[in-house]
């Protein structure tokens, strides 16, 4: 029994843990972790060889334990087991202890240890899954003196999330799941409860070393990033582990140790993790290397956790290396590792190793996961009709699609645009129980909204009983791109009203959509009063907002304002100058800054060298892009480089321009030609221009009057006739230039 085991080993210390000491012992535990366990079929009470991993996940009522454990299960594969589920679960199944539990949870108490800690226990019993996140327990210290009785072991490691007791009783409030307890009163008590009984617990594992203490405000998915790191850490630990073990086997593998110190490090210094990830996976996948070589085999769980660490990294070239490392029997039988290299391949773009893997599976029906992930790596590469021919023929071979399937599906649904598909899935969402699960509704009124059908959209959006962020911003970007902008408005309200704080994505949406100066600066002002903190996607939409209007000051003071900068914003501010010579000068800015200017950089320079008339400068930006920047000029640098020399009256230079070109000149070309034709009075070229814009541009009735002016303003009218019958016999309308033309004739 695990049981026994965990009771006699030395996994856990008893004695304070100190940081260093916590990561030798997560090597002990981790070299534990990786060893093969029994697995018996789900649901058959089982044995363990090993203890299994376990997280106790703590944090205040609303705190989003449950909400973060959800992300944690997605993406590391631990089974979730919430004590106040299991509880609730006991109430509705009319068990023995039904009636005292309801009564205990309506009162915010914590029920009895021995009736929690025996559903733990049975639960983890019936799991043939060896990681567990254990949530909302223990609540005291009685609960935590139980469960180390009865289980006979401490948690390996403990999650604390962390937030302000308003926030909490904010989110409780607004949670909307007919839960009991989910009211002011209770929730009162249940705070009152966390801070007497349920923080002396955390202070406990803190001081044994196994604390990890997440800020618990802001956007969840924020707020998963500062939890991933921790099981990254702990997946490659395991590596290293292994390697561990493979190293008194062999004398030949480096130290391991100093790789611990680096783990070590990267707790405190997350910034740092990636590439001393990289190097701590490049060492351990040289050590793995040389041990196959030698004829050592290793454990699938090795495998399947350096390509979860590869995954999270995207280190696709060490998937390479690892994949040819396992033995081909063992990857077409082992789902889960199979799964894992297939969602490797695919996350990273490689879609054809990905179906390979697939292809090669043997029950790959008995995992979701593997279809999701070819799904989604399909969707990812734009293969929108792939990823459908995908999610169908998994319909047709009885694979259940789970909530994690649909955001996918719907994603490719609004890649092609077919709103009958995304209907027909809108049904299998239905059929399949999901219409009330906020995530995967998310993910239709996004659909309905890019499929042009907003109405839909907005009937599902008003279904989602628990509204997140992206809720919101899918409704609200919905609304912006069909250029409803008193719905936006109103979405945003709404979204203010019901407590939902607008994120970046929000408030540059609506800053987007709205067109009135007034508006923007509302918006604009609002952030200011909310302390908002900017992120560049919203400076980036003031820049452009104040430009537009020609507050060229206030664009400045936005971009001054900003405390980091992408090529966005530079070019924003650029742009904003296209009438000013600071365009050039914020261009040069832009280079000591070290932002590298990509190919719109260029046409907003060379644009506003054309409206200022700087012949010269432009002239050196054009080969300053392709020399220094490696940029090749595409079809709008083109047609900026020939307004730049026909606005001066350079019409032959600008002609020159158009001839030397490496593919065919298209309208925005001819047409800048044409217009300096028209502006300087140049007949010859501008028949040339004009000619090619009539075969490009047949309908274009603009093109007909600037050559009929140009010949108007040179006295040749019967070759003003001669146009006005070409656009006669093409169906045109030439009443509206009879008036302009005769207009300069008179001036003549
Ligand atoms: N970062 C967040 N920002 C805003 N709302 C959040 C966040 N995380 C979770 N929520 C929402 O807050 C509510 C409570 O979250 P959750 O159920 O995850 O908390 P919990 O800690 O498990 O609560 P409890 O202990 O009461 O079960 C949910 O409606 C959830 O959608
Ligand atoms: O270990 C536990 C867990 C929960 N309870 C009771 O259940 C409610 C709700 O718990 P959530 O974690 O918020 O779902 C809690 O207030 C307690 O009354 C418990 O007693 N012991």
């Amino acid at each position: 029994m695990w049981r026994c085991v965990a009771r006699l080993s030395s996994l856990i210390p008893s004695s304070k843990t100190s940081l260093p000491n916590q990561l030798a012992n997560g090597l002990k535990i981790m070299e534990a972790f990786s060893t093969e366990i029994l697995k018996p079929a789900k649901g058959q009470n089982h044995s363990r060889e090993k203890p299994p991993f376990i997280t106790f996940v703590l944090g205040g009522p609303g705190s989003g334990k449950g909400t973060q454990c959800l992300k944690i299960v997605e993406t590391f594969g631990l089974t979730h087991l919430s004590a106040g589920d299991l509880l609730r679960k006991e109430i509705s199944s009319n068990s023995e202890h039904g009636a005292m539990i309801l009564e205990t949870i309506r009162q915010g108490k914590i029920v009895p240890s021995e009736v929690t800690v025996k559903l733990i226990q049975r639960a983890i019993e019936l799991s043939d899954n060896n990681k567990f996140l254990i949530d909302g327990f223990p609540r005291c210290e009685e609960n935590r003196r139980a469960y180390e009785r009865v289980i006979g072991a401490e948690p390996n490691i403990v999650l604390f999330f962390d937030c302000p007791e308003e926030e909490m009783v904010k989110r409780v409030l607004s949670r909307n799941q007919g839960r009991v307890d989910d009211n002011i009163d209770t929730v009162k008590k249940r705070i009152e409860v966390f801070n007497t009984l349920n923080l002396p617990v955390i202070n406990y594992y803190s001081e044994k070393g196994k604390l990890y203490k997440i800020h618990a405000v802001g956007p969840e998915e924020e707020i998963f990033e500062r939890v991933r790191p921790i099981f990254i850490t702990l997946e490659t630990l395991l590596s290293n582990a292994m390697g561990n073990k493979i190293r008194s086997i062999s004398s030949t593998f480096g130290s391991l140790l100093g790789r611990g110190d680096c783990f070590h490090e990267l707790r405190l210094f997350p910034e740092k993790r990636s590439n001393k990830m990289l190097e701590a996976l490049d060492g351990i996948v040289n050590d793995l290397e040389s041990s196959v070589e030698k004829g050592i085999r290793l454990d699938p769980q090795t495998f399947a956790s350096l390509l979860e660490t590869c995954f999270q990294l995207q280190a696709i070239d060490y998937g390479f290396r690892i994949h040819r490392l396992i033995p081909e029997k063992l990857l077409r039988k082992n789902v889960g590792l199979s799964s894992k290299l297939l969602r490797l391949y695919a996350s990273g773009g490689h879609i054809e190793n990905a179906h390979q893997v697939f292809d090669q599976m043997s029950k790959r029906n008995n995992s979701v996961f593997a279809w999701n992930s070819l799904i989604s790596g399909y969707a990812e590469l734009g293969l929108y009709e792939d990823a459908l021919a995908l999610y169908f023929q998994m319909d047709e071979e009885g694979v259940e699609p789970d909530r994690f399937t649909f955001p996918r599906v719907l994603k490719a649904c609004s890649g092609i645009g077919l709103i009958r598909i995304g209907e027909e899935v809108h049904r299998h969402i239905v059929r399949y129980g999901f219409w009330y699960d906020g995530f995967v509704l998310n993910g239709l009124v996004d659909m309905y909204a890019k499929c042009g059908d907003i109405v839909k959209s907005r009937r599902v959006f008003d279904k989602i009983a628990v509204r997140d962020l992206v809720s919101w911003n899918s409704m609200l970007t919905g609304y912006v791109h069909r250029g409803l902008l008193a719905e936006a408005l109103g979405i945003f309200r709404q979204m203010i009203q019901e407590g939902c704080e607008p994120d970046s994505v929000s408030i540059s949406t609506i800053l987007t959509g709205v067109a009135s100066l007034k508006l923007g600066s509302q918006v604009h002002g609002w952030t200011l009063k909310k302390g908002f903190e900017w992120g560049l996607s919203v400076a980036n939409s003031l820049i452009v907002l104040y430009s537009n209007h020609g507050k060229l000051d206030r664009a400045r003071w936005v971009f001054d304002k900003m405390p980091e900068r992408d090529v966005v914003s530079w070019n924003s501010i650029i742009s904003a100058h296209c009438n000013d010579p600071k365009a050039l000068l914020y261009f040069s800015r832009m280079e000591t800054f070290g932002t590298l200017p990509d190919s719109v950089t260029f046409v907003s320079l060379l644009s506003a060298c054309a409206h200022l008339g700087l012949v010269k400068d432009g002239e050196r930006l054009f080969l300053l892009m392709r020399e220094r920047y490696g940029i090749s000029p595409v079809m709008e640098h083109y047609a900026c480089m020939v307004n730049l020399f026909g606005r001066a009256g350079l019409i032959d230079e600008a002609y020159e321009i158009v001839s030397r070109m490496e593919f065919r000149a298209g309208p925005t070309v001819w047409g800048a030609l044409l217009y300096a034709c028209y502006l300087h009075g140049n007949v010859d070229v501008g028949e040339v221009a004009a000619q090619r814009l009539f075969e490009l541009e047949p309908d274009n009735e603009h093109n007909f009057e600037l050559l009929m002016n140009i010949y108007g303003n040179a006295g040749r009218l019967e070759d003003v006739e001669r146009v006005r019958t070409m656009m006669v016999e093409r169906g045109l309308d030439s009443s509206v230039y009879h008036y302009q033309i005769q207009t300069k004739m008179n001036q003549f």
